[in-house]
């Protein structure tokens, strides 16, 4: 079966995980004639600056559907977590202890090791005691990439931006004085982009199939859409990552066939051994994940050279026999497990850039209430690292999701991709009818002791009744004011994450929004504490002083708010807590206005402004200061390259203020 390019299909990325597209067919066709060869890189190619990219998303093919009768079970989400629990207590020792020979190397080398744990299946263990801020696991993930949304701005090899990169080299002292790095573009796929001929030799591996599917691709688009501009800057024909992903992962496969005599070796029984929930998941799952592994067909089908005669635009797709694939349930065990066990691939400051997948991290199983967090510091390599004592013998627990989201939406999120309940500290402790949640509550104005109130829960209308947890008093809730306001905040949020907000519509939004909502919910509560942060986003680089201002007490709050709701140590405080300190430390406006005021002739005015600048760079030296110690608590070592970012901002504003030396 042969589909044309609009019939692919465009997927998001999730949270933890990619949670795109592939598609999958039991039926068989042409076999695949692509060959493996151990080619070079194509030359790069110094690239165009990134503009803004096409909304254009590719679209799927109706007749990308697969009979999955055979292999579906009905399953409604609230049986879900209990099949799962069963399915995992049947992991036997021996089967354990075949994962555990898989890693042997790695596991000694970090003192961890993998026990099953009821209920759960496989778990990691500490073998040893871990401090806050040190590093239990560093791994380089066997399959990393970008988002399309970040292949122009990044390098697909250390997944840094060039700003990113400068840092580490200038950190580290490998920085060459007259050498200027620059991103330069993959000449065979124009997609991809690297920093170095090291990053794109280190990614060729990975690359050389998918860099000819991806030729293919771009032919098709821009045949198939002649008034798009092949001026480089749109690449949203690469398509949705997980296709990508698989893509990658399954030609390794091949490749590691050819070279193991036709039989799988490690890396693929590593990859096949990630938990899957195929057998348990919704017939509309089911289906879902069908089309998913047709994308993929024919996504592979594009990597193959074109036959005499052959149409560029109608695209085969490939037997996945000749990839190794027995069955059909062998390749959907794949397409589930990918976004139950990959990771969001995240930048040094936790924005996300695409996905990324350890096996041997994936073992890690999850709480709200971690003892570790999957972080990539300095770009490529992922690493675990603890947030508090650890000791020998106990679980290791990352976190799947955002922790700083109430508890309804975090088990909503965990039964819905996870397919578990969570029953972790944070969760037994969410069920407290007198406990108050500070990432879901109320503020009690007027209260002198500043107290909260439960937030009233989802059928409560009118006014409502709650107390106050410090000064013991009742006060009510306006609910039907309330929730319009707090729906508004979620869907700004998901526009954010989604890279659907226009940014002129959501700074008018939340100019009324934030206030609104400001009089009613502290700072720690959902969904404030994540529109303090958009809107200074939103407002950088401010243009008045006012805006300066406006962002910089934003981004304390989101700050102090954060501290609140995340588990202590975690990084995304003092990435918050990072970006408070850089708003603060910009001095350009009140300098300006200092020098105006000056040729004015208001030396008044000027003083003042040029005294506030110098404390905003005195304050803003403290606040990032206290980030780098937070930094390289939550993300380990130096603090990545966020804080290498820091340390030279501080070390320029010490010099500028005439400090002696750092503090
Ligand atoms: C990334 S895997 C973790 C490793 C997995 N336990 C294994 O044996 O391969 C994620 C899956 O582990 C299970 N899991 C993780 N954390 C859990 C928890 N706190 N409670 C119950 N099941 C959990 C769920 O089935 C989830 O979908």
């Amino acid at each position: 079966m042969a589909t044309s390019f609009q019939a692919l299909k465009d997927a998001r990325a999730g949270r933890h995980q990619g949670k795109a597209q592939a598609s999958s067919s039991s039926s068989s066709s042409t076999a695949s004639s692509s060959v493996v060869h151990e080619s070079k890189p194509p030359a790069v190619s110094q690239t165009t600056s990134p503009t803004q990219q096409s909304g254009h998303t590719l679209r799927t093919s109706d007749e990308a559907q697969v009979q999955l009768s055979q292999t579906s079970t009905s399953t409604k989400n609230d049986t879900a977590a209990s099949a799962v629990s069963d399915r995992l207590n049947q992991i036997d020792l021996g089967e354990r202890d075949e994962i555990e020979a898989l890693y042997q190397d790695e596991l000694d080398k970090w003192d961890v090791g993998i026990r099953t744990i009821p209920g759960r299946g496989r778990g990691l263990m500490a073998k040893k005691g871990f401090k806050p801020g040190s590093r239990i696991l560093k791994t380089i993930p066997p399959i990393s990439l970008l988002s399309t949304s970040h292949l122009l701005n990044t390098c697909s090899g250390c997944f840094l931006t060039l700003r990113e990169k400068s840092i580490r080299l200038a950190h580290t002292g490998e920085a060459h004085k007259d050498e200027k790095i620059r991103l330069s573009r993959c000449a065979g796929c124009k997609a991809l982009h690297y920093c170095s001929r090291e990053c794109q030799i280190q990614d060729w591996p990975n690359h050389k199939h998918e860099c000819k599917a991806l030729q293919r691709l771009r032919t098709m688009y821009f045949r198939s859409f002649p008034t798009k501009k092949e001026d480089g800057t749109d690449v949203e024909w690469a398509g949705p990552e997980m296709v990508r992903a698989l893509g990658r992962m399954i030609w390794k496969r091949k490749d590691e066939r050819l070279k193991n005599g036709g039989k799988d070796g490690d890396w693929w029984n590593r990859i096949a051994s990630m938990e899957s929930h195929r057998r348990i998941v919704s017939e509309q799952e089911l289906v879902r994940i069908g089309q998913q592994i047709q994308h993929l067909r024919h996504y592979l089908g594009a990597a193959r050279p074109l036959q005499p005669g052959e149409d560029v635009e109608r695209l085969e797709p490939v037997d996945l026999a000749d990839f190794g694939f027995g069955s059909v349930a062998e390749i959907m065990d794949v397409a589930s497990a990918f976004p139950v066990n990959s990771f969001t691939l995240s930048s040094p400051s936790l924005s996300a850039l695409g996905v990324s997948t350890s096996p041997l991290v994936a073992l890690a199983n999850h709480s709200c209430d971690p003892n570790a967090v999957v972080v990539f510091p300095e770009g490529r390599d992922m690493e675990v690292i603890a947030l508090c004592d650890i000791t020998p013998g106990e679980e290791i627990l990352t976190s799947y999701i955002d922790v700083s989201t109430p508890y309804e939406d975090r088990q909503a999120e965990l039964l819905g991709r996870y397919r578990f309940k969570c029953e972790c500290t944070l969760c037994e402790k969410s069920k407290d009818e007198r406990w108050i949640d500070p990432r879901w509550c109320v503020s009690h104005v007027g209260c002198d002791e500043k107290g909260k109130g439960k937030m009233p829960g989802s059928s409560a209308a009118g006014s409502t009744s709650t107390s106050c947890d410090a000064c013991g008093k009742s006060f009510e809730v306006e609910m039907g004011l309330l929730r319009p306001l707090l729906q508004e905040g979620k869907q700004l949020l998901s526009q954010d994450e989604s890279n659907a907000l226009e940014r002129s519509y959501g700074l008018s939004k939340l100019s009324s929004l934030i206030p609104a909502l400001q009089a009613k919910l502290p700072a720690s509560s959902e969904p404030l504490l994540g529109l303090y942060r958009l809107h200074a986003l939103l407002l950088n680089p401010p243009r008045t002083i006012a805006t300066l201002n406006l962002a910089t007490s934003h981004l304390a709050l989101a700050s102090s708010g954060a501290e609140i709701a995340y588990p202590r140590n975690h990084p995304t405080p003092a990435v918050i807590k990072a970006e408070w300190g850089k708003m603060l430390s910009y001095d350009k406006l009140h300098r300006d206005a200092a020098l105006e005021a000056g040729q004015k002739g208001d030396q008044k005015s000027s003083t003042e402004l040029n005294k506030e600048a110098r404390k905003r760079l005195e304050q803003s030296v403290g606040v990032m200061s206290d980030a780098v110690n937070d930094l390289r608590r939550g993300m380990g070592g130096a603090g990545g390259v966020t804080a290498m970012e820091l340390e030279g901002l501080i070390g320029g504003i010490q010099a500028e203020l005439g400090y002696g030396s750092k503090r």
